[in-house]
């Protein structure tokens, strides 16, 4: 591993495929295109209302969400940036129904890559960070016009994982499978530099994120894990639990990444056709492989996130992820009520 004292991200990836060999070239190039989108994603958030990309941009994606105008520039700088370099067999984003084929004109790569383009997007119009977040896996050998089919793979066959977030500094967070790495933007010179190397999350936390409005809606072991971190000290969980929610899953997942805690978006009964509000292919999946590279855990409260088995592009799953001690407890709980 380089030294940290401003090692590029281009620099980190080279020696990454040199001295490891766990990445090739078309990889490298794929993680470096994706980082200088974000970059200009980067900006274009940054102008704010001077870019006059604030607002609703008056359409609807397949989710039936607004969308934002960020959403729909920030989809077309990935899409745009990422067409023609010849490392993918085809893209997919949270802003689009169907996989994006790569115009034929262009090469086709060996890659799929899957991204939530802006998320966070509630907060856009009020200056809160939001992010970007990407998933890569491998095209199906013999697959030559990849369709959703080919997109879903379990989350242990992401070959890398990543977010960008767009904050007081533009944080850039890498997994290739073989721990976390953070890379901070560096405005002046237009490029990410190796700020963290190796993340790990604390096992035990006594910060928890979760969007306490749906209280009325979650599940009873859900209810009896959150009543017991309010309880505090004289409580079951004997300590207290000081509570976060920025509504921006890449902020409040960085926070965590940072200094540990758990992020909980549950099913709830609100609507029981949804099992969850968050998406798995480009939200839960690779958030959960960051989270377990970085030694915390990932779970939908009964299963491992990243053993699921996709059968839909725009999936929702529930999500906890975080300190892994606090993950296996609440997890816990769902088993028990599951079996009682
Ligand atoms: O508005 P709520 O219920 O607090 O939900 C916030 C969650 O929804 C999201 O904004 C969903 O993401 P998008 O903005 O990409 O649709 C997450 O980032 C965040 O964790």
């Amino acid at each position: 591993m380089p030294s940290t004292s401003r090692v590029s991200l281009t620099r980190f990836l080279i020696e990454e495929q040199r001295d490891k060999g766990h990445i090739n070239g078309d990889l490298r190039l794929l993680i470096e295109v994706v980082a200088r989108a974000c970059k200009r994603i980067s900006i274009a958030v940054g102008k704010g209302a001077l870019g006059g990309v604030l607002g609703s941009a008056g359409t609807e994606n397949v989710q039936g969400e607004t969308q934002k105008k960020l959403d729909v520039v920030s989809n077309e700088i990935l899409l745009e940036a990422n067409e023609w370099g010849g490392h993918l067999a085809a893209l997919a984003s949270e802003e689009m129904d169907d996989p994006h084929p790569i115009p034929h004109r262009y090469p086709k790569g060996e890659y799929l890559l899957v991204f939530d383009p802006l998320d966070g997007s509630s907060n856009i119009d009020v200056n809160i960070s939001v992010g970007t977040i990407f998933s890569v896996l491998r095209c199906p050998d013999g697959v030559s016009e990849p369709d959703e089919k080919a997109f879903l793979q379990p989350g242990t066959q992401q070959v890398a994982a990543g977010y960008a977030v767009y904050g007081s500094s533009t944080v850039l967070v890498l997994t290739l499978g073989d721990g976390v790495h953070t890379f901070t933007l560096d405005r002046e010179q237009g490029s990410f530099i190796l700020t963290g190397s190796n993340l790990q999350i604390p096992a035990d936390t006594g910060e928890f994120a979760i969007n306490m409005s749906n209280i009325r809606h979650w599940e009873p072991p859900m209810r009896r894990y959150i009543d017991e971190l309010l309880a505090g000290k004289t409580g079951p969980r004997g300590r207290d639990f000081n509570m976060r929610w920025v509504a921006s899953m890449v902020a409040d997942v960085h926070r965590i990444l940072t200094r540990g805690g758990i992020f909980i978006y549950p099913r709830d009964l609100k609507d029981p056709s949804k099992p969850g509000k968050l998406r798995l292919m480009y939200e839960a999946n690779p958030m959960a492989m960051i989270v377990e590279q970085a030694g915390g855990a990932a779970t939908t409260g009964r299963e491992r996130i990243l053993d699921i088995r996709p059968d839909k592009l725009h999936q929702r799953v529930p999500v906890f992820l975080g300190s892994r001690n606090e993950v296996k407890q609440v997890t816990a709980y769902h088993r028990e009520a599951d079996t009682a």
